[in-house]
C-alpha cells in the first residue's frame, strides 16, 4: 500500500515552504522558498539552512545535557534524512545549545530496566543515525562546543572534521568501559578509521576521556579554538570543503568509509541481538546502575 503524507514545516519567512512526501518508505524534500534562510524546529533540534551558502547548522537543544533518547535518535535520523535529500544542502554543521555540553551520549536510562525489545529498537536507532552520518554525502563538520564523551564522541568522529572548544574543563572519547559496557566493532573501527589502532586500543580499553590539547594531540579532534569562536570557525572550514569539487570528495569518502559501513549494514540484525543480550544482563545493568548513582553523588 502507498504510503504518502505531507509535513508542513513553518519557515521563518511567511512566503516559504517546505513538503515532504514519504512515499514507499523514501522521504523527498521539495522546496518553494523565496528566502535564502530556512529555519526549523522540532522539539529537540533547531537548523538553520542557508540556502545561499548551502549549509545547514544542527543545533541540538535536548536538556539538560543532549543524551541521546530513543525520541531524540528518531528526531536527529529524520532531519539528517530530510537535509540528505534536499540538493540544496551540501554541509551540515553539528552544534549544540545545551551549556558546557555537546552530547553526553546515549541515554544511560534506554539502556537501564528496558524490555529487551525496547532495547533492540533503540540500538536500531543508533545503528540508524551513526549509518546516516557516516555515510553522509554531505560535508559534516562538528562544533564540539562542551564534553563529548561516548556516543558523543562517536557522533563528532562520524563527521567529517572536529572543530572543539579550548576549554580544559571538557573532554571526549569513547569512556564505554567506564560504564562496565563495551564499545561495539563499529564504534571501534570508526575511532581506529580516525586516532589509529593503537590510540585506539589504549583508549577504549582505559575508557579514557581526553582534554581538548589531548585529543588534538592524537588527532580524535582536528583544531582547537577559542570558546565563542567555534562556529564562526566551522562555518571558515566548511567553505575550504566546499571549494573542492564535489563528486571527486563524495567517492573519495565513500571509498574510505565503505567496508566499516558494509560490515554493519550486512549484520544490523545480529548486531542488536548481541547488544540487547549483553547490555540486558544482571551484570552489567548493575553495572549501570552504579555508574548513575555516581553521576548523581559527583553532584551533591
Ligand atoms: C561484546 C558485545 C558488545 C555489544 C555492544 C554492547 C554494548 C554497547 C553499549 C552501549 C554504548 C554506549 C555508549 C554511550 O554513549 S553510554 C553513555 C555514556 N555517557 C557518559 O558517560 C556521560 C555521563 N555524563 C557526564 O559525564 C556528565 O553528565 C556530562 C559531562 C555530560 C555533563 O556534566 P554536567 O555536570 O554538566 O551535568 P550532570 O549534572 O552530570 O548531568 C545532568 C543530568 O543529566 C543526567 N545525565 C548525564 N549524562 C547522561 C546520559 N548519558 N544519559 C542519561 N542521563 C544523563 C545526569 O544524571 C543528571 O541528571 P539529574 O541528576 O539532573 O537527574
Amino acid at each position: 500500500q502507498k504510503l504518502t503524507f505531507s509535513l508542513k514545516i513553518a519557515i521563518s519567512s511567511s512566503l516559504s515552504k517546505i513538503h515532504l512526501n514519504v512515499s514507499h518508505g523514501r522521504l523527498c524534500a521539495s522546496s518553494t522558498s523565496f528566502s535564502q534562510r530556512n529555519n526549523s524546529s522540532s522539539a529537540n533540534l533547531k537548523v538553520d539552512h542557508d540556502q545561499t551558502t548551502g549549509v545547514a547548522v544542527m543545533h541540538m537543544q535536548s536538556p539538560p545535557v543532549n543524551s541521546l533518547s530513543l525520541d531524540f535518535l528518531t528526531e536527529i535520523c529524520i532531519t539528517l534524512e530530510k537535509l540528505e535529500m534536499d540538493k540544496g544542502c551540501r554541509g551540515l554543521i553539528i552544534t549544540s545549545s545545551q551549556p558546557k555540553v555537546f552530547s553526553a551520549g546515549l541515554d544511560i536510562l534506554e539502556m537501564y530496566g528496558k524490555s529487551p525489545e525496547r532495547c533492540g529498537e533503540f540500538w536500531k536507532a543508533v545503528q540508524e543515525m551513526w549509518l546516516k552520518l557516516y555515510g553522509s554525502n554531505m560535508v559534516t563538520i562538528a562544533a564540539i562546543n562542551g564534553s563529548s564523551p561516548a556516543g558523543g564522541c562517536l557522533m563528532s568522529i562520524t563527521c567529517d572534521y572536529r572543530i572543539m572548544a579550548d576549554n580544559p574543563r571538557y573532554s571526549i572519547g569513547l569512556n564505554e568501559t567506564m560504564l562496565g559496557i563495551v564499545a561495539p566493532f563499529w564504534f571501534k573501527e570508526t575511532m581506529v578509521n580516525t586516532v589509529g589502532h593503537r590510540n585506539t586500543e589504549i583508549s577504549l580499553e582505559l575508557g579514557l576521556l581526553y582534554k581538548p590539547a589531548e585529543a588534538l594531540n592524537i588527532g580524535l579532534v582536528d583544531q582547537l579554538v577559542p570558546e565563542d569562536q567555534v562556529l564562526s570557525a566551522a562555518t571558515q572550514t566548511m567553505t575550504k570543503w566546499l571549494a573542492i569539487p564535489e563528486h571527486a570528495r563524495q567517492i573519495t569518502k565513500s571509498m574510505m568509509r565503505k567496508s566499516t559501513i558494509e560490515k554493519l549494514r550486512s549484520n544490523r540484525e545480529a548486531d542488536i541481538q548481541n547488544f540487547v543480550n549483553f547490555i540486558t544482563k544482571e551484570s552489567i545493568q548493575k553495572s549501570l546502575r552504579m555508574y548513575m548513582e555516581m553521576l548523581k553523588q559527583k553532584k551533591a
